[in-house]
């Protein structure tokens, strides 16, 4: 368990470069849950960090697809993007069979706070808010960041 790490965001650009920076530090085995409400950013984030983890794209916002396999270009390991907004709790997560990638890939969770923690013992929590006095999607975000076991000893190595 380290420090919650807080952070700017002025622009949709800094939530992809936030993605990014973590993408480049991420492994197989991570388990990334991001949180945040509808438009906060979660997509944009998970954009950022499929670029800094060198997977193929397109990553988008799953209409009927709730989870999509993205295989490396690097030869590093694969990212599943889960989008769990849909779905009624643990147990329909659970039928996913996320655990037999989570070893090998790096899984993110999008809407899995509360549903994706019992998934792995150690991951990191992103959460997404509004933060400005700015209309709709003009508005700045603040991310915060909490890790649960000792995988993230620092999480200012996500620093700007
Ligand atoms: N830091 C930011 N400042 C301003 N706008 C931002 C910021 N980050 C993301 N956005 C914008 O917010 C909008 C919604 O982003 P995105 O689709 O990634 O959100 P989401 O959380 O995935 O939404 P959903 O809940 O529908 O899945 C996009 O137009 C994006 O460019
Ligand atoms: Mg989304």
């Amino acid at each position: 368990m380290s420090e919650p790490l807080r952070l700017d965001l002025p622009t949709s650009e800094d939530t992809r470069a936030l993605g990014a920076r973590l993408g480049a530090v991420l492994r197989a085995g991570d388990l990334v849950v991001l949180t945040g409400d509808l438009g906060a950013g979660k997509t944009t984030l998970t954009q950022g960090l499929a670029e800094g983890l060198g997977v193929r794209g397109p990553i988008t916002s799953p209409t009927f697809v709730i989870a999509r396999v993205h295989p490396s270009l690097v030869g590093g390991p694969a990212l599943v993007h889960v989008d769990a907004y849909r779905l009624g709790g643990e147990a329909e997560l659970d039928d996913l069979d996320l655990d037999t990638s989570l070893e090998e890939s790096v899984t993110v969770v999008e809407w899995g706070h509360g549903l994706a923690e019992h998934l792995a013992e150690e991951l990191l929590e992103l959460e997404l808010q509004r933060s400005g006095t700015e209309d709709g999607d003009q508005q700045s975000r603040t991310a915060t960041l909490r890790s649960v076991g000792d995988r993230w000893e620092d999480l200012r190595v996500l620093l700007p």
